[in-house]
């Protein structure tokens, strides 16, 4: 398996000055990582991080990209724009966008098929409730997200990375365990294995509570391949420790 694979998703979090201040930390701090970085702030900063990032190991993501050609889409953001700004890494399909901006396993993969026709490299979000994953749900959902994107985008499906994201985990401190997540890995490793002869170039990210302190166990686990943090990137100190877990 290729270097592991960490992102920053900051969500709505940020301004101008704390943006400023926490890249200049991370840039301090950060070295020569083991593994490969990348930092997503919410879209209307994306030409500051452009600008504080140039030159650095961190490279641009975004949360969301459109998923539409460019046109008459008030509001939306198109791929071929992000691109303009030097984004390497676009997330689609986070369980907030489907929960409130009501995204449905169609628009992801369409998204992803924008970012994909753009250069740019989508992470994919999948991942059950709680309800679900009482329900016995979990493979069946995840595997139902993940194949939307599989059909559309065909044989391109080794360019893409997947996040398992269980959503009962995010933002609420409750961690999936490592083998609670390395078993949905796994299920996730043999679904795109089934698509392509190239799925190892796939990198699969856990997200959801990944810290300091237990990013080491979960990142150890075979097919763990990266973490999409949210939290606990908003904080120098705890990034950069996980960044250090990360190795390949
Ligand atoms: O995109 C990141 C995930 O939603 C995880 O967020 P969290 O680390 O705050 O739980």
């Amino acid at each position: 398996m290729s270097r592991k694979l960490i992102v920053g998703n900051w969500k709505m979090n940020g301004s101008l000055a704390s943006n400023d201040a926490l890249v200049r930390e991370l840039l301090e701090g950060i070295g020569q990582p083991a593994c490969d970085v990348a930092l997503c702030p919410p879209g209307i900063y994306v030409a500051q991080l452009q600008n504080l990032l140039a030159g650095s190991p961190i490279e641009l993501g975004v949360q969301n990209v459109s998923m539409n050609e460019n046109g008459a889409y008030t509001g939306d953001v198109s791929a071929e724009m992000l691109k303009d700004y030097g984004v390497r890494y676009a997330i689609v399909g986070h369980s907030e966008r489907r929960q409130h901006q009501a995204e449905n396993d169609v628009h992801v993969a369409l998204k992803a098929k924008r970012a994909l026709a753009a250069g740019i490299t989508p992470i994919v979000c999948v991942g059950e409730t709680l309800r679900e994953r009482e329900s016995g749900m979990t493979e069946f959902i995840v595997k139902r997200q993940l194949s939307a994107v599989i059909h559309l985008n065909g044989h391109c499906i080794s360019e893409i990375v997947v996040a398992y994201e269980p959503v009962w985990a995010i933002g609420t401190g409750q961690t999936a365990t490592p083998l609670q997540a390395q078993n949905v890995h796994a299920v996730l490793r043999a679904q795109i294995k089934a698509a392509t002869e190239h799925a190892d170039r796939v990198r699969i990210l856990y997200g959801g509570s990944m810290n300091a302190a237990n990013a080491g166990e979960l990142l150890s686990q075979p097919d763990i391949d990266g973490g999409l943090i949210g939290g606990a990137s908003l904080k120098s100190a705890d990034f950069l420790k996980i960044i250090a877990a990360a190795r390949a």
